[in-house]
């Protein structure tokens, strides 16, 4: 069946489109479960800052998503799981199921999340890619998030793909390509991407 992907940084707006496309399934007969990554400590569920919330398992792994009978499997945080539970989602849509994914496309470093860059080999039938608003200029057009320590931008190098916690220890911004500042080694350089 068909695998739905939502990608983009902090506040670009992808549990609000997790919920507008989930949401109305409670009000049919199909059958649906919304997971999200155990390891994401700030909300206990599916929930928009703009206050839109979805009915949520929290989970470590997406194992048991296979020991239900359900037609749509919502999955939010999808960075935060690990390539085995990309194999899940592979068993998934090979079932039948419907596979709706939500997740940060980069990472700290500004580098595709290994299980994103899974996903993404699966062949989806849709991957939205949405934008914030630039936390430094303001401009609609953040591509990045900025992982801030102390206030200053974190370029120590976390190895590629690492969950990071929202619970106070960094602060998050979201950042357009002239407002991020990367680690040195991963940043495209500025005449490469004229
Ligand atoms: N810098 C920002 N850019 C865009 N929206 C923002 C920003 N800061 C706060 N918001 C609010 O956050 C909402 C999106 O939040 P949310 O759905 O939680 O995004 P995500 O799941 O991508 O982190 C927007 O509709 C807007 O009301
Ligand atoms: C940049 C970055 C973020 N994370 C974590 C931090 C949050 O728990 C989620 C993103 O939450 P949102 O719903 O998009 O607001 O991801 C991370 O694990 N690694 C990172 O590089």
């Amino acid at each position: 069946m068909d695998l739905t992907v939502i990608l983009g940084p902090m506040k670009s707006g992808k549990s609000l489109e997790l919920v507008s496309l989930l949401s109305p399934l409670q009000f049919t007969d199909v059958r649906h479960r919304v997971f999200q990554s155990a390891r994401h400590v700030r909300d206990a569920g599916v929930v928009s800052r703009s206050g839109a919330a979805l009915a949520t398992v929290k989970a470590s792994s997406l194992a048991s998503a296979l020991d239900d009978d359900v037609d749509v499997v919502g999955i939010d945080e999808v960075h935060m799981f690990a390539m085995s539970d990309m194999a899940v989602v592979r068993t998934l849509l090979e079932r039948g199921t419907r596979v709706v994914a939500a997740g940060i496309d980069l990472d700290h470093r500004g580098e595709l999340f290994a299980p994103v860059r899974a996903l993404l080999e699966l062949g989806p039938a849709s991957v939205t890619y949405r934008r914030a608003v630039c936390d430094v200029c303001r401009g609609f057009s953040a591509v990045y998030t900025q992982v801030l320590e102390h206030g200053e931008p974190m370029l120590r190098e976390l190895a590629p793909s690492t969950a990071l916690p929202d619970d106070g220890t960094y602060t998050y911004e979201a950042r357009c390509r002239t407002c991020v500042v990367l680690p040195a080694t991963t940043r495209v350089p500025r005449q490469l991407a004229s």
